[in-house]
């Protein structure tokens, strides 16, 4: 069986064959991924000749961005340094970008203020336009960023094509409910009164975002904050910045004027605590980890910001006796693997009853067993490598944890001979609620059986956590579908369906997995603030 790859979004009928840029090679371009002339050298190194290859390419057509991006103009830190951002299947430099820290933050802030003034009375319509060009220019070089993503990131090229169209979607989406932030006329108790709400965008927001959808977590918060009028700062994670650099090289290219997206990178609590004390910073949006998340959270009360946060996950995934085998094991094997198990929604837990149980666990051994693990360049490949080898250290302690308590591996369980950062896709039994792996995200490519009886014990288990973004369960009972899904503490639910984000709903937690929403309506109103206009001295007749 072969894992669905995540495809959420068709491509536009409408999308322009746009030029190719060609820029001058970048200088923070790493020699050590240029290809080496000589004979043909063995598979490993014809593996990493290919990553070399395509980063040279993106190299000389101008998608290897290595320099931050303050009020238009690309940026080095100001006091020189680099930080080096490697490819995690082969370990390779891909590039030098600049350490920045608060100095080169509070410009990005001042110009993202500036930026504000002018994009902030911009009509909805022409802000409208420029999303839309964006998000063209996006999806017509799909192929280039999707390649950036799988540099950086390690995921299979097609999931990475799959994370741009996913990313643009963000832009599209926003580019068509910035004309319709409506605001509300309210019937009033006087009658010399009247009553109105408007919309008005935040201000300045500083967007920090994750390594493992190093474009589509970025475009799921500049999108609409873009598109309601504000400015954006932004911070990708040091280990995946190309990504953002190209994406906001294309910003500017789509008519989104100098300093409406910054980007800057390196020092992440410098940039952090510069975005938190400034007081033109409005609103932050993060997403990453519980523990990063609270830290931002208590600084942005200094300056009582605006803040939404999409945390870590712990995601149950409830297979019942009565589930059809074949939609549960492809629904699992979707939420599990997908990203080699680095999302914040892989299912965490796969909590399976007593008389399926047997029987769900051969079959998928069965199907993770077929999985091909490789270079994400590498044709058939659908496990790529872990990010770094502190996250490949997680996962081998998380196994000796749950074999020390008593669980047992059916398939992988160890690191793959592929070395690196890769791992086996794994399947492990008998885990309990002591174990670490039934505690914390395990982000890696583990699948974790729990058993059990009733459908009140599925529901303890699965709420027993102080995560709460998404949950799955796999039934045929109607009944039991709305039960559970209403009982379950969670801001999503997949009922029978292991893939469920997309641009059109709400995507967010409850509990320590967050606050607010992105994506859908309900995603805009996380970058507008409601201002009450009472008009007094107003004729009653
Ligand atoms: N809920 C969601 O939508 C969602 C989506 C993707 C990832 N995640 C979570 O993200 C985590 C993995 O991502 P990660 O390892 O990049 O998370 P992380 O918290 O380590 O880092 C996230 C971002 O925060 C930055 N950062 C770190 N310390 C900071 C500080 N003091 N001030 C400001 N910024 C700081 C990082 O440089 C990075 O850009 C997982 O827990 C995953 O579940 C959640
Ligand atoms: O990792 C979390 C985000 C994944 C998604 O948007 O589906």
């Amino acid at each position: 069986m072969r894992m669905a790859v995540v495809r959420m979004v068709p491509i536009s009928s409408g999308t322009r064959n746009l030029r190719l840029l060609l820029c001058r090679p970048n200088s923070h371009f790493a020699d050590s991924m240029l290809p080496h002339p000589g004979s043909t050298p063995p598979l490993s190194r014809q593996i990493s000749m290919k990553s070399q290859s395509v980063a040279a390419r993106l190299n000389s057509s101008g998608f290897l961005r290595t320099q931050g991006l303050i009020a238009g103009k690309w940026t080095d830190a100001y006091d020189g340094k680099t930080i080096k951002v490697h490819n995690p299947a082969t370990g390779e430099v891909i590039a030098n970008v600049p350490c920045m820290g608060g100095k080169e933050t509070n410009d990005a802030i001042s110009s993202a203020y500036d930026a504000f003034k002018s994009w902030s009375k911009v009509t909805a319509a022409e802000r409208s336009k420029c999303l839309r060009k964006w998000f063209d220019l996006i999806v017509a070089h799909k192929e280039e960023l999707g390649q950036l993503i799988t540099l950086e990131q390690g995921k299979p090229l097609k999931e990475a094509i799959g994370e741009v169209i996913y990313g643009a979607s963000f832009i599209e989406f926003a580019a068509e409910e910035a004309k319709r932030v409506y605001g509300d006329i309210i019937p009033s108790p006087l009658p010399d009164r009247r009553l109105f709400v408007l919309k008005q965008p935040v201000g300045v927001v500083g967007a920090i975002a994750p390594w493992n959808f190093p474009l589509a977590m970025i475009t799921r918060k500049v999108g609409p904050a873009l598109a309601c009028g504000c400015t954006v700062v932004v911070k990708p994670s040091e280990l995946t910045p190309l990504t953002a650099l190209a994406a906001a090289d294309l910003s500017l290219q789509a008519g989104i004027p100098p300093g409406a997206v910054n980007v800057v990178m390196g020092n992440a609590s410098a940039i952090g605590d510069a975005l938190l004390a400034s007081p033109e910073v409005r609103k932050i949006t993060f997403t990453g980890s519980t523990a990063v998340g609270k830290k931002l959270m208590a600084g942005a009360a200094g300056t009582v910001k605006k803040i939404s946060l999409e945390l870590g996950g712990n995601a149950p995934c409830i297979i019942f006796d009565d589930a059809d085998l074949d939609v549960a094991i492809k629904g699992t094997l979707a939420t599990k693997f997908r990203n080699s198990g680095q999302t914040c929604v892989c299912a965490n837990r796969i909590i399976v009853q007593e008389g399926i149980y047997d029987k769900f666990a051969s079959a998928l051994s069965n199907a993770v067993q077929k999985m091909q693990v490789g270079d994400g360049f590498h044709e058939g490949v659908l496990q790529g490598p872990l990010i770094n080898e502190a996250a490949v250290q997680k996962v081998e302690s998380f196994l000796d944890d749950a074999t020390s308590k008593g669980a047992k591996v059916l398939l992988g369980g160890k690191r793959h001979s592929l070395g690196m950062n890769f791992f086996e896709p794994t399947v492990i039994a008998d885990v309990n609620s002591e174990m670490l792996m039934s505690r914390e995200e395990v982000f890696g490519p583990v699948a974790p059986l729990v058993r059990f009886k009733t459908e009140e014990e599925a529901i303890r288990i699965a709420n027993d956590t102080n995560a709460g973004l998404a949950a799955y369960l796999f039934t045929t009972n109607m009944q039991r579908s709305w039960r559970v899904s209403e009982a379950l503490e969670y801001g999503i639910v997949g009922v029978n369906e292991g893939l469920v984000s997309t641009e059109v709903a709400p995507f967010g937690g409850v509990k320590q997995s967050g606050l607010g929403r992105e994506g859908s309506k309900y995603g805009m109103d996380e970058y507008l603030e409601i201002k009450y206009v009472c008009l007094g001295n107003m004729s009653s007749n």
